[in-house]
């Protein structure tokens, strides 16, 4: 492992329907870790808070749109990313949200598939490493 990977500060929501089913989609073919389900969101830019990080990723990713106020933090992980980006070891901080509130319907632009989920039907979903401490803790 290379010294002192970088961190890569990513922020991710938790979005629920009527049913209390989570919302998550397939990571496109162009991206790392492609395939694998996740929640939607992205890093975080120079300059930004994570709430409106994840604002403008939900925005981008699923055409809705989020008011920082409906943001509110559930827990994160922090885990080695288990892909180099740009040829480097990365450790990524994943920062998990609630957000309860939306405007507008979910139109996935970028993903190849979408889905809600109960927490205990994650367990099926072939998923990134740093996501699986934050499935179990939404399955509390
Ligand atoms: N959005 C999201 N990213 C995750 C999850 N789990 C996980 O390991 N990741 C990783 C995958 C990526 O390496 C990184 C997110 O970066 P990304 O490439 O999707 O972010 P982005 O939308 O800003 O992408 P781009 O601007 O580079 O196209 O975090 C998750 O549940 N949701």
């Amino acid at each position: 492992m290379e010294k002192n990977p970088t961190s890569l500060w990513v922020v991710a929501a938790v979005m629920r329907d009527d049913k209390g089913r989570v919302f998550l989609q397939k990571r496109p073919e162009n991206k790392n870790l492609a395939g694998l389900w996740e929640f939607p969101g992205g890093k975080i830019d120079a300059g930004e808070t994570p709430e409106i990080a994840l604002a403008r990723e939900l925005y981008e990713e699923l055409s809705i749109h989020v008011r920082v106020e409906d943001i509110a933090p559930i827990t994160f992980a922090s885990e080695i990313l288990p892909v180099k980006i740009a040829g480097k070891a990365k450790h990524l901080i994943l920062l998990l949200f609630d957000v309860h509130k939306w405007n507008g319907e979910v139109i996935a632009t970028e993903s190849l598939e979408t889905g809600w989920f109960f927490p205990h039907e994650m367990d099926e979903l072939k998923m990134p490493p740093a996501d699986i401490p934050l499935v179990k803790f939404l399955q509390k």
